[in-house]
C-alpha cells in the first residue's frame, strides 16, 4: 500500500475526531456543481451581507433549499424566503443532497439529509473569519463542505476561538465533512490568492451543505 501511493496524499485524511478532508471526492459532479450554482444564482443572486456589527461581508453568498443562511443587522439566521426577492430560495437540486448524504456516510455520519445549501463565492482577497456553523437548530448533524475552483487555505481549530489552527489547503473537488465531537470547531478561509482555475476562471466556490432544523 504504502509502494503503491507513494508520493501522493491519501484519500481520507483525518482533521480530528470528527472531522476529515475526503480529497478529490466531489471532483466528478463538478460540472453538474458548477451548472448549478449558475442556475441557482440566476434566480437567488450572489450578494455580500451585512453581519450584526454592520460590516460587509467579503464573501458573497446565496442559498438553494427549504431555506437559507442570512445576515443583517438583526443578526444571523436561517429564513425561509431570499431578503433580495422576497422569495423562496431555490430547491436543493437532488444530487447535491445525494452526494452530501454519501460524504457524511463516508466520513462516520450515516442517514445526513441536508436540507440547506449555503453557497459562497469568493474572489481574490476575500477570506472568511474564524467562525463556528451554530445557527442550525440540531448540532447532531454534520456539516459538508465541497471545494471548487480556486485553491485557498483553510484553517480548522479546536472548540475555543484560541485554540491551534490547523492550515489546510483545500483544492478544486475536495470535501471536508465535519461533526460529532469536531461539529462547533471554529474554521476560516485565510484572504483567496489570485489565480485562474480553468472551471471557474478567477473564482471560489464553496457549499455547505447544512441539515437547518
Ligand atoms: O469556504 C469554505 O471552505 C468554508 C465556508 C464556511 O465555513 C461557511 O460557509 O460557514
Ligand atoms: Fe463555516
Amino acid at each position: 500500500m504504502d509502494d503503491l501511493f507513494a508520493g501522493s496524499l491519501p484519500a481520507a485524511e483525518p482533521l480530528g475526531d470528527g472531522a476529515v478532508l475526503l480529497r478529490g471526492r466531489a471532483g466528478a459532479d463538478a460540472g453538474a456543481l458548477l451548472a448549478a450554482i449558475e442556475a441557482i444564482a440566476a434566480v437567488a443572486p450572489f450578494r455580500q451581507f451585512t453581519t450584526p456589527g454592520g460590516r460587509e461581508m467579503s464573501v458573497a453568498m446565496t442559498n438553494a433549499g427549504v431555506a437559507g443562511w442570512v445576515s443583517d443587522r438583526a443578526g444571523y439566521r436561517y429564513q425561509g424566503e431570499d431578503p433580495l426577492t422576497g422569495r423562496p430560495w431555490p430547491a436543493m437540486p437532488a444530487p447535491f443532497a445525494a452526494l452530501a448524504r454519501e460524504a457524511a456516510a463516508e466520513a462516520g455520519f450515516a442517514g445526513f439529509a441536508p436540507d440547506v445549501c449555503l453557497i459562497n463565492r469568493y474572489r481574490p482577497g476575500t477570506k472568511l473569519s474564524l467562525h463556528q456553523d451554530r445557527d442550525e437548530a440540531d448540532l447532531g448533524h454534520p456539516i459538508v463542505s465541497v471545494s471548487l475552483g480556486l485553491p485557498a487555505t483553510f484553517q480548522f481549530g479546536g472548540l475555543a476561538r484560541t485554540d491551534p489552527v490547523r492550515k489546510v489547503p483545500l483544492v478544486h473537488g475536495d470535501i471536508v465533512v465535519w461533526g460529532g465531537p469536531a461539529r462547533l470547531a471554529y474554521h476560516g478561509i485565510l484572504t483567496l490568492k489570485a489565480g485562474e482555475h480553468p472551471a471557474t476562471g478567477p473564482l471560489r466556490y464553496n457549499l455547505t451543505f447544512r441539515r437547518s432544523g
